[in-house]
């Protein structure tokens, strides 16, 4: 194993915990420029494909219409009105798909920026042999130097480097990989910087992240989520039984002596279908997905977004989401009978080979505060390392006949317990730990993590005293919560950490429950134990540990820094490694929900005035008392048609940035936002219609032959 040659300790994964701007949104996203109406043109039009429209029953329906209205207008050359509708039926067809294809635009430079990062590159196998990145198997073990671009997805198994992932991140600040821990996978098409690291392959060529990336952020991987399907199948409804509304009219106005042609009949039809929400359904969903990877957060399916709009439940762990994470020593407390000297000797000795922000802060503090200089690995030859791991929560090391160790309070005097069997001095039991218990609980009362350090020497085995690590709960986190609650969504932070600690931090940053001592086990009890009560989930985590409750979870967010187990297993991954994105992608999943909600209401709505338009117009011969429904008051029946159909598809357009940002979202109650939505954009679709028809028809009145 070689040494880094580069200073940036492991802790300093650049890109982990990056700021983001205040309100989330990086610059350009989420902002609409009317340029990509003309750039998707192209594509819009290639949408007309019937096979593809079939697959937007309501958009499909206009299709045909347009046919019908222009083969009638063939026959009836001379009548402008079939011209005019059937232009404005064709037009409305391809907004529908200019909103779908600008929001594929989107994704389509950033496929072109990924792709570049995958072309050619080329495999050293262990063994010697150099094959092209695209021969991989699963399995093989490749070696990649300083320089080299890593030839595809896999997991270090030796080694540690510095690696460029701004192919994927877009993030130019190198991380650290290394073998051993949870910041062990490797993307291929990132460049390793530094050193040398053997990686083994996890997955095989095509199949890669870069691969999948590119098939979502072009939409190729789309599929409907469960909830569109549903609301497809409404529309569809809607469809048909306005089609057997509209096929009963000819008879009827036969029966009346009225005559209704067939271009009227396919203005009412459009008229009344929900064309709206039909043109921009896909568009919100792809908008939805693009606003995450805006935040550098891949989907693996819409679904797993909506999911995100639907959680009650967020787990969040302790130490680097709700806390800033770098916890660090900041006293050493003896124990009656021991000095303060003492108790930093024995922590220093025991975390010298501890790598773990807490054991390195160990470190220095010792040495810092108390001139302790750091022994070299050469004077303690023979040493045997305890590392630390969540299970056993100690960590230390075993030289010269003594043992050293440091830990949770609980897993510390368990091990000293073990130890001193009967001696005497330990005669009064438990009670002999009573001076440390004191230390630890009123480290633990403020919020910080205490750590007993113990030896066991030729005295037999003792604690000596506590490691004071101070963590700090991150700005904001108190309002955050709020949101959220408001939101109704519960917060359950998640700590290794003791009862006392958690319960401090968690009044701090105000979290709604939390989980003290928590094992990879108990996580995944209480995911389930929320699930069984009808709740989705939504959690993150990085280590391999993390992978079952990550799968899990209704919303499971992998950092990308972490194992490939745990990128595997979640439905989301953060490029950026910063497991308070949890909460962006929630909002962003009700944003979507919301988004979708709003327009359908005022799709519905904005129909209904339509008819106030047509009807009368259809009837204003035979039935002159019907000119009263005419509310409007508009010129002619044709002006009154034509001004509704030209509404109808104008309104799509209109609606395509709002279909793309998103509606205005506050973190309210659902119950509350479904209210006032329905308020705002159930009559702001009822009353629009009137303003817009009477406006159009008004401009129609002013061409000559019409009105
Ligand atoms: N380097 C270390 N050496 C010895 N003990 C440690 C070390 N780091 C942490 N501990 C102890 O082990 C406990 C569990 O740590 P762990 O990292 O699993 O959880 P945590 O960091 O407290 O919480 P989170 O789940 O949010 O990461 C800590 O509360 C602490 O008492
Ligand atoms: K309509
Ligand atoms: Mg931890």
């Amino acid at each position: 194993m070689s040494t880094p040659t580069t200073t940036l300790a492991p802790d300093q994964d650049a890109s982990a915990g990056r700021p983001t701007p205040p309100d989330g949104r990086r610059v350009g996203a989420g902002l609409f420029d009317p340029r990509q109406l003309v750039q998707s043109l192209p594509d819009a039009f290639r949408k007309l494909d019937p096979r593809v429209m079939i697959k937007t029953p309501v958009m499909f329906v206009v299709l045909v219409g347009s046919v019908l209205t222009t083969v009638f207008s063939f026959k009836n050359p001379g009548d402008w009105f079939g011209w005019t509708v059937s232009a404005w039926l064709w037009l409305t067809v391809l907004f529908a798909n200019l909103a779908e294809a600008v929001a594929e635009g989107r994704g389509k430079a950033q496929a072109e920026t990924l792709r570049r990062a995958k072309t050619g590159t080329v495999a050293r196998k262990v063994d010697g042999t150099v094959v092209p990145g695209t021969e991989l198997r699963i399995g093989d073990l490749v070696v990649c130097e300083a320089g080299d671009v890593i030839p595809g997805d896999g997991d270090v198994v030796e080694g540690v480097a510095s690696v460029d992932e701004s192919a994927i991140t877009g993030e130019s600040a190198p991380v650290i990989r290394e073998s051993g821990g949870d910041r062990s996978a490797v993307t291929g098409g990132t460049k390793v910087l530094s050193d040398r690291i053997v990686v083994k392959i996890t997955t095989r060529p095509g199949e890669t992240f870069i691969d999948r990336m590119i098939s979502l952020v072009e939409g190729a991987a789309r599929q409907k989520t469960p909830n569109e399907i549903a609301l497809s199948i409404l529309l569809a409804s809607l469809t048909i039984a306005f089609l057997l509304a509209v096929a009963t009219l000819p008879p009827f106005a036969d029966h009346a002596g009225a005559e209704l042609s067939v271009v009227v009949l396919v203005a009412l039809l459009v008229c009344l279908i929900p064309t709206t929400i039909g043109a921009l359904l896909s568009a919100i969903g792809i908008a939805g997905m693009d606003r995450l990877v805006q935040r550098n957060v891949l989907a693996t399916s819409g679904r797993a977004v909506e999911a995100a709009g639907d959680v009650s439940t967020l787990l969040l762990d302790k130490t680097g989401t709700i806390t800033l994470g770098n916890r660090r020593a900041a006293a050493f407390l003896p124990v009656p009978g021991t000095t303060e000297a003492e108790v930093a000797d024995a922590a220093q000795l025991s975390s010298l080979a501890d790598e773990t922000p807490e054991g390195r802060s160990v470190v220095v503090l010792a040495k810092e505060r108390y001139g302790l200089r750091e022994r070299h690995q050469g004077e303690l030859a023979g040493a045997e390392w305890i590392e630390f791991s969540a299970r056993t929560r100690m960590s230390g090391v075993d030289v010269d006949g003594r043992k050293v160790r440091k830990g949770a309070a609980s897993s510390v005097i368990a091990w000293v317990a073990e130890r001193h069997g009967e001696a005497a001095r330990h005669a009064r039991g438990p009670e002999a730990f009573q001076d440390a218990r004191e230390l630890t609980d009123r480290i633990a009362a403020e919020g910080g993590t205490p750590l007993l350090v113990a030896v066991e020497d030729a005295d037999g085995a003792r604690v000596l005293g506590v490691i004071h690590l101070k963590d700090v709960v991150k700005d904001g986190m108190r309002e955050r919560f709020g949101e959220l609650r408001r939101m109704g969504i519960k917060t359950v932070m998640i700590t290794g950490d003791n009862p006392l600690t958690a319960k401090a931090i968690a009044e701090e940053a105000g979290v709604d429950d939390f989980l003290a001592e928590a094992t990879p086990e108990d996580k995944m009890a209480l995911i389930k134990r929320e699930q069984a009560g009808g709740k989705l989930v939504a959690m993150t985590g990085d280590g391999t540990n993390d992978a079952p409750a990550l799968a899990q979870a209704d919303v499971g967010v992998a950092m990308n820094s972490g194992t490939s187990a745990a990128k595997e297993a979640g439905n989301m991954v953060d490029l950026d490694s910063d497991p308070t994105k949890l909460i962006e992608i929630v909002e962003i999943g009700k944003q979507l929900l919301i988004t979708r909600g709003a327009l359908t209401t005022f799709s519905i709505a904005n129909d209904v005035a339509k008819y106030f338009a047509i009807i009368p117009a259809l009837f204003a011969a035979v039935y002159p008392g019907l000119d009263r429904l005419n509310i409007m008051g508009l010129s002619s029946p044709d002006s009154a048609i034509l001004s509704a159909v030209i509404f109808n598809a104008l309104i799509i357009v209109a609606l395509v940035p709002l279909a793309l940002k998103g509606v205005r979202y506050r973190p309210v109650s659902a119950d509350r936002m479904l209210r006032r939505n329905l308020a705002v954009y159930g009559l702001g679709g009822l009353i629009a219609p009137f303003v817009g028809i009477k406006l159009i028809d008004l401009l129609l009145s002013l061409v000559p032959g019409i009105g």
